[in-house]
């Protein structure tokens, strides 16, 4: 080694920006929608990981559109206030009170909490919900289909549950080609003017299609999918998934996850990744290195 050679850390750090090439040179002006689960939103330094792999994403040239949940967050509030609240088929149950809750935790302190985290990393983020500029139309979900709930044989009536039956992301768009960074909360309005609670995952992928997304991230509390042993599942297709369901091993909140990356990806996402939220920059080590985490959802 001469005396100018750089040291072995610094040249780990040349070719890690080098792994990088291919993936920013293939995803530059791409839209990449981030799903932020509630459970996924661990510690501040975890936070701050997250709002700068966000940051980053966008100097480099990609538009993240960020679509947060906060489940856990609604819980405490209501058990605060000492609404009682059941999910069903990992959907929560929603009477008019618990909307104009869940209203208030998602749109009003989670949002809030996210775009303030993106503004110390260096970002401009704008929070909405689907009610801004009318985003996200939502309808009423008409109870679950009796065959996908674990020993539920009955119609259940969820309330104010919603599901997206129309995006329009020209305000998406707008912010985005003016350097902003969307953050977005599963709150919707009805046709019939009601206020419906979303599944965040159901939310984002919806935006995802709609937007035309190239990648679909989903970053929650759990490594992935994982089978009944309890391995992770790295690669699932729809008939994968459809096995999975019917035999139980997909339950609870991660029926709406593989639900949606599903969805997205039938309607043009790539591929749409369920992400280990606990690793420190989980999304940037999936994106620009060669060793993905998490499950990966394809056509
Ligand atoms: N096969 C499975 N693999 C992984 N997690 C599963 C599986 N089946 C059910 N789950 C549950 O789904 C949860 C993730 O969904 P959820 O709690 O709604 O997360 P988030 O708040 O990130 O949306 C996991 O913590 C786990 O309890
Ligand atoms: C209808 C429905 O279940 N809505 C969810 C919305 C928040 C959410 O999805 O948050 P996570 O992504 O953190 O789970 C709820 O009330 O909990």
């Amino acid at each position: 080694m001469t005396d100018n050679a750089p040291a072995p850390a610094m040249l780990a750090k040349a070719e890690t920006l080098i792994e990088a090439l291919p993936y920013l040179q293939r995803y530059a002006g791409a839209t990449f929608v981030v799903k932020y689960g509630g459970h996924a939103m661990g510690d501040p330094e975890l936070q701050r990981d997250f709002a700068e792999d966000v940051v980053l994403l966008k100097a480099i040239g990609i538009n993240p559109i960020v679509v947060h949940g906060g489940g856990p967050q609604i819980g405490a509030m209501l058990k605060r206030l000492g609404v009682e609240s059941q999910f069903v088929g990992g959907l929560r149950v929603t009477d008019a009170e618990t909307a104009r809750i869940a209203e208030m935790v998602l749109a009003g302190s989670i949002n809030k909490e996210i775009v303030g985290w993106i503004g110390q990393a260096g970002g401009r983020a704008v929070g909405i919900s689907g009610k801004d500029a009318n985003l996200v139309t939502a309808r009423k979900i008409e109870g679950r289909d009796p065959d996908k709930l674990q020993g539920i044989e009955r119609h259940v009536d969820l309330g104010f549950v919603g599901e997206p039956v129309a995006v329009d992301p020209a305000l998406l768009n707008s912010l985005a080609a003016q350097g902003f960074i969307p953050v977005v909360a599963p709150i919707a309005l009805g046709a019939d003017g009601h206020t419906y609670n979303i599944n965040a995952d159901t939310m984002a992928g919806a935006i995802a299609a709609a937007c035309g997304a190239s990648r679909f991230f989903l970053l929650t509390d759990v490594a992935g999918v994982l089978d009944k042993s309890g391995e992770l599942m790295t690669d699932l297709d729809p008939a994968g998934i459809a096995a999975l369901r019917d035999d139980g091993t997909i339950s609870g909140g991660m029926i709406p996850k593989v639900e949606t990356c599903v969805a997205a990806v039938e309607a043009g996402v790539d591929a749409a990744v369920i992400l280990d939220g606990r690793i420190p920059h989980a999304m940037l080590l999936e994106i620009f290195t060669r060793r993905g985490a998490g499950t990966l959802v394809h056509a």
